[in-house]
């Protein structure tokens, strides 16, 4: 395979990036990031999470966030739908799209959602058919699809099982969760051709954490093998709340900085994202984890 032409960044700092911050982002702040991200000419925008404020107190404010985004033409709002209740109220809140998300490993599976593989799945099926109904698109999410915080090495086949479940189940796109960030390229390689062996490679996302320091790389070797979808978070804010020890996404802006060297096109504004970076990290107290965010700054 080689190289894509254009790659569509899915920016998940809204919601992966801020959902297990410990002291609470107000609301008002949320939204000037997400308009900021807009601004930069980012088109897809994880912006809340419809999930319990008991397992995730940060996302809480779900239904404020969608009422007070100020929509720009062209950018598609997403929001994560555990079951048929937060899928409900991302409907009435006006979301464009929405995202379940299961897991290659049955022990992260109950730490985050508290339900088996089988039973997530199963509860999945409901949310799906009910978006298509409303004519609201599915992403599917795996996570641990190169290692698991609790069980360790997970098989590149389970991984594509489950995504194959999922995509069959009527998801647009499924999106492969290095959760951990424990990865390395060759591994990151194996499992897309696995995986690609059962759903389209077109119809596959890549969403590495860098808890390692080997996101950059891994996006270059499934860049490599043709992916064309890549998650990532502003400034690398995140970790998930059921994953201890694990770093955020990798920086959307190291992200971009890569594309760019390749020649490969995103459509956004590298410095209007640094600066949104610096911004945020800012205002919210965290370091910068994006090197190419702190570079720019220091020009
Ligand atoms: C799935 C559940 C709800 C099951 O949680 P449960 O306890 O099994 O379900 P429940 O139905 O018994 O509900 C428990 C409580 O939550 C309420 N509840 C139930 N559903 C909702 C809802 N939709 N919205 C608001 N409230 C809800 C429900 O009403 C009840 O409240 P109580 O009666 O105790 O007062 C829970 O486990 C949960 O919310 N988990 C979310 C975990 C999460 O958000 N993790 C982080 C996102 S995943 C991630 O970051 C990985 C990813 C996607 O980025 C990819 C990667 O990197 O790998």
């Amino acid at each position: 395979m080689a190289f894509p032409q254009s790659v569509r960044l899915v920016e998940v700092g809204p919601r992966d990036g801020l959902q297990n911050e410990p002291t609470p982002i107000d609301t008002a702040t949320k939204l000037e990031l997400i308009d900021r991200l807009g601004s930069a000419g980012i088109t897809h925008i994880e912006a809340a999470s419809f999930v319990s404020p008991k397992w995730v107190p940060q996302m809480a404010d779900h239904r404020e966030v969608m009422a007070g985004l100020k929509r720009r033409p062209g950018v598609t709002y997403a929001a994560l739908t555990p079951n048929l209740r937060g899928l409900e109220a991302a409907l009435e809140s006006g979301v464009d799209e929405v995202a379940v998300f299961g897991a290659a490993s049955e022990t992260f599976s109950q730490k985050n959602i508290n339900c088996s593989i089988a039973e997530s799945l199963e509860r999945f099926a409901p949310v799906i058919e009910t978006a298509q109904a409303a004519k609201v698109p599915v992403r599917g999410y795996v996570s641990c699809t190169l290692g698991c915080p609790y069980e360790g090495e997970i098989a590149p086949e389970k991984v594509a099982d489950v995504s194959r479940t999922l995509f069959e189940m009527g998801c647009y796109e499924i999106s492969l969760g290095d959760t951990v960030g424990v990865g390395t390229p060759l591994k990151a390689k194996r499992m897309l051709e696995c995986v690609a062996g059962q759903v389209p490679l077109e119809k596959l996302a890549a969403h590495f954490h860098d808890t390692y320091g080997q996101a950059l790389a891994n996006l270059y070797a499934v860049l490599e093998e043709g992916i064309a979808v890549i998650d990532s978070s502003v400034a690398g804010l995140g970790g998930c709340p059921y994953a201890k020890g694990a770093a955020g996404n990798v920086a959307s802006e190291d992200v971009i900085y890569l594309l760019n060297g390749l020649g490969i096109a995103s459509g956004i504004d590298l410095d209007k994202l640094a600066e949104t970076g610096r911004w945020i990290t800012e205002t919210i107290g965290r370091p910068n984890r994006s090197k190419v965010g702190v570079a720019l700054g220091a020009r």
